[in-house]
């Protein structure tokens, strides 16, 4: 299935309640891809998500999964097909081995066949010696490795992952990452949201931002950076910041931008301030000279501004 498309939407206008979400989007998977839909809170990747699964309509445009349209043929699509939800939907009245036998059945396994799949994710998940605990003794982690276990139980060609490492610590988070390079070394489709940058550096061949509407940009990480951004970025804070700023920095060197305290320079114009640094350093301020990243792609293409209201 190498190079095929497992998930198309075009011209996608989704409306709630007069409301606009999302205004003509175009999106496209491929086989063995992994996409991360990146976008502020509301943008509309959870939506996206949703209409892509068939669970909600389009007021307008075509979408279409591993070959069929939705939402009409959604429940054929849907076997094929593996979600990792943002809140998880694991019964809590079962054992971890139980939830996965359950969720098989759901996809008409059963026997040894269902045994021996469960038996398998229960590796994959780390979670052996868990098997006959109560899924109410998991921690946060474990129960996410549950339910990517519990997603696969039907070998799906693509998975669907909503914000999956949301609320983890560092380790756990980790953990779920390595599960997940390891599906897509194995050739999986995967489409992810995620509010963690570095998750979607690490894990996206290519990131899609979503913003008041539409896709902004899309394209492989680096790409983007390199676009988006350039070669480095310096950050600048401290009490004597804005002091610093005014007397080092000639009138082609000016902050791109300024936050609070802090004031970011990029390329050249990073390069500038980091040499009038190093001249004269200054006891109360601090900086840091880095590569351009994903958070800074981000924020150029969606502002600063909050967006939960
Ligand atoms: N069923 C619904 N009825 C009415 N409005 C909805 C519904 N689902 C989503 N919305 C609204 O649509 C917008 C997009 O929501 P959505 O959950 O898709 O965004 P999101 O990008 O996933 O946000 P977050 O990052 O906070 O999870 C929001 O303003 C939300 O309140």
């Amino acid at each position: 299935m190498a190079g095929s498309t497992v998930l198309n939407l075009s011209g996608v206008r989704k409306t709630y309640g007069g409301r606009a979400v999302l205004t003509g989007l175009n999106f496209s998977l491929n086989a063995g891809e992994c996409v991360a839909l990146l976008g502020p809170n509301g943008a509309g990747k959870s939506t996206t998500i949703a209409l892509a699964l068939g669970l909600a309509q389009a007021d307008d445009g075509v979408v279409e999964l591993l070959g069929k349209t939705l939402p009409e043929a959604g429940h054929i699509a849907r076997q094929d097909v593996g979600v990792v939800p943002q809140y998880d939907a694991l019964d809590p009245d079962f054992t971890v081995f139980e939830n996965l036998m359950v969720f098989g059945r759901y996809f008409g396994l059963h026997g040894k066949q269902l045994r021996e799949r469960a038996e398998l994710l229960l590796g994959f998940a780390q979670l052996v010696n868990r098997r006959n605990d109560s899924v109410a003794t998991l921690s946060g982690g474990m129960r996410r490795r549950l339910m990517l276990a519990r997603a696969l139980i039907n070998q799906p060609k693509v998975l669907f992952l909503d914000e999956p490492t949301t609320g983890l610590d560092p380790q756990a988070k980790h953990v779920i990452w390595d599960r997940l390079v390891d599906l897509k070394r194995q050739g999986m489709a995967m489409f992810l949201t995620t509010h963690y940058m570095d998750e979607a550096q690490r894990l996206a061949d290519r990131v899609a931002v979503l913003d008041h509407g539409d896709i902004v940009a899309c394209d492989k990480p680096l790409t983007l950076i390199r676009n988006v951004v350039g070669h480095a970025v310096l950050e600048l804070w401290g009490a004597g910041a804005a002091r610093c700023v005014s007397q080092h920095v000639s009138s082609k060197g000016e902050p791109i931008e300024q936050r609070g305290e802090t004031f970011y320079f990029r390329n050249e114009k990073a390069d500038e301030m980091l040499e009038a640094l190093k001249r004269s350093p200054q006891s109360d301020v601090d900086y840091i000279y880095r590569p351009g990243n994903l958070e800074d792609v981000f924020f150029s293409l969606t502002g600063r501004a909050l967006r939960d209201d």
